[in-house]
């Protein structure tokens, strides 16, 4: 039986005067790692904004898991099953790794207020589970070692992984992830493309932006190009590598100029 993770559609955006996006929709299958890409200024974070509630879309229509959803504000979206990451990072910079794990956890989470201030049984045991939960998914996403380590302090590439790991806190029903191989080297982008491979094994559905078409059309079950705001294909990455439309999109802007290799085609875009 298929299983829909999400399912969108008719979704438009305007800014002013410019149309971000025009009636894009799109579904992802429970288990899918789920590309969406795109020349600069596509709007590929606009969609993004737009399902994790960040903007409030002009027309659109939300399914998670089944069941409809209205994505108006963003901690609402998140207890509905979506997390995120960011293409600049968002992170608690002068919280430690583990605490910055731990917030996310706090979303699926029981005690409340009272419990905290009064620090009842139950509560002191929700946090040690919190926490030792929080550890398992920094082991998970390779730096358990920083766990105590200041998130200002950790690397680029290690923030990225810990914004997953806060993501991966929260159980969601589907991690978006906004450009997560941005500024990473290319030994951090193997370690990366181990990890989402990894997640997608343990069962769980991703929905990712990316710039590095390379990656995308090695990890990516389904794809869809936005260019102007306007879906230009959709399907599996091979063929998405040969639409007429796609490849001309890419050329058109400067990402390739003619007679140079196409980032598409060759999937050598950085
Ligand atoms: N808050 C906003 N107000 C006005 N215009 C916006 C806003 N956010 C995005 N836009 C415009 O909408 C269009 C789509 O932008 P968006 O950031 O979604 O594209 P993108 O595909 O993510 O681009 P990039 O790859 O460069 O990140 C752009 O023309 C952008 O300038």
């Amino acid at each position: 039986m298929v299983d829909t993770v999400l399912r969108v559609a008719g979704i438009s955006k305007r800014f002013g005067g410019l149309q971000a996006l025009s009636d894009v929709g799109l579904t992802i299958e429970r288990g899918q790692v789920y590309g969406l890409i795109g020349p600069n200024g596509a709007g590929k974070t606009t969609f993004f904004n737009v399902i994790t509630g960040l903007y409030t879309p002009d027309s659109g229509t939300f399914e998670l898991a089944g069941k409809p959803y209205q994505p108006t504000a963003v901690h609402e979206v998140a207890k509905a099953g979506i997390a995120r990451t960011f293409q600049n990072i968002r992170l608690f910079a002068e919280m430690t790794a583990l605490e910055n794990v731990m917030v996310g956890r706090h979303i699926r989470t029981g005690s409340g207020l009272m419990g905290a201030i009064f620090r009842t049984k139950g509560f002191l045991e929700e946090e040690a589970a919190i926490t030792t939960r929080a550890r398992e998914l920094l082991e998970y996403v390779g730096i358990g070692k920083f766990a105590d380590y200041k998130a200002r302090t950790l690397s680029y590439g290690d923030q990225r992984r810990l914004e997953i790991a806060r993501a991966l806190a929260t159980d969601p029903q589907l991690i978006a992830l906004d450009e997560p191989a941005a500024g990473m080297n290319s030994t951090e982008k193997v370690v990366l493309r181990e990890l989402i491979d990894r997640i997608r094994k343990d069962d769980r559905t991703i929905l990712l932006i990316e710039h590095d078409v390379k990656l995308v059309m090695g990890l990516c079950d389904r794809v869809t190009v936005l260019d102007y705001g306007k879906q230009i294909a959709e399907g599996s990455p091979y063929d998405v590598q040969r639409n007429e439309k796609v490849i001309e999109a890419y050329l058109g802007q400067s990402h390739a100029k003619p007679g140079e290799p196409n980032p598409v085609v060759n999937g050598e875009e950085e």
